[in-house]
């Protein structure tokens, strides 16, 4: 019913020569193409020549942030617009690291949202609490919170082209994974809220599990019953581990 998507987010890092070595090791590999979704999100610089080395591949190309106006003087900025030109297919929206070092709050990622969905760009929105709101049991509010303050600006008809990612700040880059429970409990939490919008809706949104995934806990964390896909950092810069992962969603 949900297809699974397996994004890899390269944050900053790769080249031109991982982009080639990517789109080598994706053609000689064999998937069900109808099976998963699979991006790969670099840098924008790199957009253009993904697109073409993962041409007749099964993936799809995805940005790691926007901007949420149009155009103008928004010097250093990328519009929905401009991402569509490029062929991007996703883009991520909220990942903690624009929320901490780039001090992106809930309404500008709002307006990210918008625009991408407005230009045909399906927008992942990353939710995870902090270590610190974890211990002191405050996670379930935070990423309802963070998921509450973007649904309630979207249209019933918006809402059905989101994708969310779980991605707990303490899990990520740490190699400190959180439980397939814990995950699971989250991914639960997220759906029951999703209920409040739309049934349906619910069914059928992918919620993406975010944070030290790699080829030896990918399928654990797959197996669970709300979680839908992974983002992944680190382990998306190596093919084999990144298509390893990808085949534990097939
Ligand atoms: O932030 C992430 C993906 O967006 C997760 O990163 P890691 O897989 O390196 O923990």
């Amino acid at each position: 019913m949900r297809i699974p998507l397996i994004a890899g987010n390269w944050k900053m890092n790769g080249s031109l020569a991982l982009i080639e070595d990517f789109g080598n090791a994706f053609s000689r590999t064999s998937f069900l193409s109808n099976a998963i979704d699979i991006a790969v999100i670099p840098p924008f610089l790199y957009l253009a020549n993904a697109d073409e080395a993962f041409e007749g591949t099964p993936v799809q190309i995805g940005a790691q942030t926007l901007y949420g106006e149009a155009s103008g003087a928004f010097t250093g900025a990328v519009s929905a617009s401009m991402l569509k030109e490029f062929g991007v297919h996703y883009v991520l929206v909220g990942h903690s690291e624009r929320r901490t070092l780039f001090k992106e709050d809930d309404a500008a990622i709002l307006a990210q949202a918008r625009a991408a969905i407005d230009e045909g760009i399906v927008p992942i929105l990353c939710v995870g609490e902090t270590l610190e709101e974890r211990d002191e049991n405050r996670f379930d509010d935070v990423v309802l919170g963070q998921l509450d303050a973007v649904m309630k600006g979207l249209s019933e008809e918006q809402r059905r082209q989101l994708v969310v990612a779980y991605e707990p700040v303490w899990a990520i880059g740490t190699g400190r994974t959180a439980t397939p429970e814990q995950a699971q409990e989250v991914h639960a939490s997220l759906r029951a809220r999703l209920r409040h919008y739309d049934e349906n809706l619910a069914d059928n949104m992918r919620l993406l599990y975010g944070g030290s995934m790699k080829p030896a806990n990918a399928q654990e964390l797959l197996s669970q019953a709300d979680i839908d896909g992974g983002l992944i950092g680190g382990a998306s810069l190596k093919p084999d581990d990144f298509i390893a992962i990808c085949h534990a969603a097939g």
